[in-house]
């Protein structure tokens, strides 16, 4: 009988024009913490590796001194991968068990996540885990204020990394960091100098760890960070309306508003937690993804997940998304915690929170708090597809 192969972990490495990622990489591949893993660059020479290389093992590809292998992108990273696949298979390079990929400056990761869990091929044997997002301390508010990109580089980050905190001072780097929790309540904040960080601090922390297992996956939900800045900008909005000091010293010159909450400049962009104490039936999970992805699914910038399933609720279902993509990666053999419950972080961009919550609800069978029944079940898209109750 043929198994299925172990899937490999996909870690997104990202961060703005000159954000220090060849500083990180250069560090990160010298860590043993890496040996069985792949990491994919734009080319060698940009990256300056060439020190680190041991030998050449194939075409575009090197063997680094920590026993990790590192190759280039041919053509477009879909090909890469592939390629990567079907070496390993033939036993042509060492069994891998994760990959990194590096992007290149003001790239927004979710069209490469994006481009690997559609594939039909790619999407059966890689995992995506986690994006590391790199903010350097010094032009990181600047950087926020005038791209897009950027925001959503942040926005979707399981892991930040900010970087140069030796060039910027207490305070400049106090406000970036709060505007960082406030943008990416769920990830993890770390700071890294010339690059110095251990690997298994930003690698590993998602559905598995560095030897493959499954991982921590209460910490990569961080459910608690995210309804704690919920609160926070919640009470921003609502109890501080004439509160004009912001904490970032920098000023626009003009007055508009009178909300100066953390959150201000990145408003259309939110977390927010949904949480359910009785175990969900699949069916009405998978129904649940299925509409929110079809109707939403490009404000959906991040989805991540704990799902107690009613058929089998030992097992907890991990879900992850990006964008319009939905993967369900895992199905867990035991909770990792005494917390039961199903937890879903969605980070979204202009949707309205009380319309998942809704959805949510409904899909669970239960009126959406705040809302009349009756007008619950009319808004209940089960109503819309026939034969589904
Ligand atoms: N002082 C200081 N300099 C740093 C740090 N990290 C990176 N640098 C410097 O910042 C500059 C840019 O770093 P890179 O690692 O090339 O940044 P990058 O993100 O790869 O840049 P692009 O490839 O252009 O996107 C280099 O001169 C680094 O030496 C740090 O923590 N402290």
């Amino acid at each position: 009988m043929s198994r299925r192969p172990d899937p490999i972990a996909l870690t997104v490495l990202t961060g703005f024009l000159g954000a220090g990622k060849t500083t990180l990489l250069n560090r990160l591949l010298q860590d043993p913490d890496l040996a069985d893993t792949v990491v994919i660059v734009n080319e060698f020479g940009e990256v300056g590796l060439d020190h680190l290389f041991v030998e050449t093992v194939d075409e575009g590809m090197v063997l680094l001194s920590a026993g990790c292998l590192c190759c280039t992108v041919r053509g477009d990273l879909v090909a890469t991968l592939e390629d990567l696949l079907r070496k390993r298979d033939n036993n042509r390079v060492q069994p891998f068990r994760r990959v990194i990929i590096e992007t290149t400056g003001l790239a927004d990761p979710s069209p490469i996540l994006h481009a690997v869990l559609y594939h039909p091929y790619l999407s059966l044997r890689y995992v995506v885990e986690g994006v590391v997002t790199l903010v350097d301390a010094v032009n990181g508010m600047a950087t926020l204020d005038a791209h897009e990109e950027a925001v959503r580089q942040a926005a979707v980050a399981d892991e930040i990394v900010l970087t140069k905190g030796d060039l910027a001072d207490d305070a400049t780097k106090a406000a970036l960091v709060a505007r960082l929790a406030a943008l990416a309540p769920g990830a993890r904040l770390h700071e890294a100098v010339e690059g110095a960080i251990p690997a298994r601090d930003i690698v590993g922390g998602g559905l598995f760890d560095l030897a493959g297992k499954p991982a921590d996956v209460v910490g990569w939900l961080s459910v608690e960070g995210v309804a704690a800045a919920e609160a926070k900008a919640h009470a921003a909005q609502h109890g501080d309306e004439h509160h004009h000091g912001h904490g970032y010293g920098h000023g626009h010159g003009h007055h508009h508003h009178h909300h100066h909450d953390a959150n201000r400049h990145d408003a259309s962009i939110r977390a927010f937690c949904l949480v359910a104490d009785e175990p969900v039936r699949r069916g009405a999970l998978d129904l649940f993804l299925d509409m929110l992805r079809a109707t939403q699914g490009p404000k959906l910038l991040r989805m991540k997940g704990i799902v107690a399933i009613a058929e089998d609720p030992e097992r907890p279902v991990v879900i992850h998304g990006v964008q319009h993509v939905l993967h369900v990666p895992a199905v867990l053999d035991a909770w990792p915690s005494d917390d039961r419950r199903s937890r879903i972080v969605l980070i979204v961009k202009d949707l309205d929170k009380a319309y998942v919550e809704g959805l949510w609800a409904a899909f669970r069978s239960q009126p959406a708090i705040d809302t009349p029944d009756r007008a619950a079940l009319e808004e209940n898209p089960l109503g819309l597809l026939p034969g589904m109750r």
